[in-house]
């Protein structure tokens, strides 16, 4: 595949964004702009505060668009209706630094709610053999019966991950996903959305400031107060 001639998932145009109201309203994101490969890696950097989940967000329709264009997956979210926001955000992963497992639920139990979320026509066999598939592919094969309170941080991560990939999402966000893990687990879980990246075309955007991952990413985008600073 060659996806620098693939229709981009994700294309930002002149967005600005507004928080608070009054007084107190205050602008945190001013005029990015921004394309993102399908297939790729991109990883979201900057100071504490600079905008990286506000444009994560933004991206990944889990905030409405104030002013400029996002189109995601060839949909402009810029006065999306909640309807066609929900249609969208089944076609997309995500991925959080608090793993929010449930801890009553096993591996993959946990990784069934993803695709309750999805809303398909039901067919529990089916169900189960893609969440023990997607266990497998994140090395818990061995585990997926296990509850979250038996699982290592980077165990319960991993599932996290599987949770967010059994859909066969197009897209991945993922905010600080590594932050809980040591540097083997967390290289771990970057080079699995990577090989998915080259597999499935998966195209993955990752907040973080986790430096030992930045090598393996296609693209690294910088933010500081609000703006792109740096595009490599
Ligand atoms: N819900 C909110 N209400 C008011 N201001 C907000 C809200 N969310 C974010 N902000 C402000 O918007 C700016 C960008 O915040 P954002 O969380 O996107 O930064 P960040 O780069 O992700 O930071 P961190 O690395 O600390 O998570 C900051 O000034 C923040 O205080």
């Amino acid at each position: 595949m060659n996806i620098s001639n693939a229709p981009a998932p994700i294309d930002v145009r002149n967005l600005n964004h507004w928080f608070g109201a009054g007084d107190a309203r205050k602008q945190a994101i001013f005029d990015v702009n921004v394309s993102i490969a399908r297939g790729s890696l991109t990883i979201l950097m900057g100071p504490s505060g600079s905008g990286k989940t506000t444009v994560l967000t933004l991206m990944g329709c889990l905030r409405d668009v104030q002013d400029g264009s996002v189109s995601l997956l060839g949909s402009e979210l810029n006065g999306a209706g909640e309807k066609q926001q929900v249609q969208l955000r089944r076609r997309l992963g995500f991925i959080f630094q608090a793993h929010n497992l449930h801890d009553s639920l096993t591996a993959r139990q946990n990784v069934l709610m993803g695709l309750q979320v999805h809303g398909r026509a039901r067919d529990q066999a089916l169900e189960n053999e893609a969440a023990r598939h997607v266990l497998e592919l994140v090395g818990l094969g061995d585990r997926v019966d296990y509850l979250p309170a038996n699982l290592s941080g980077g165990q319960k991560q991993r599932v996290a991950v599987a949770r967010a990939l059994v859909g066969n999402p197009e897209i991945v966000f993922a905010d600080e996903p590594t932050a809980a893990l040591d540097k083997e687990s967390g290289r771990n879980v970057v080079e699995m959305l990577k090989a998915l990246g080259r597999e499935r075309g998966t195209t993955t955007v990752m907040v973080t400031h986790d430096n030992r991952i930045l090598e393996l990413a296609d693209r690294i985008i910088t933010l500081e107060d609000g703006r792109i600073v740096s595009d490599k």
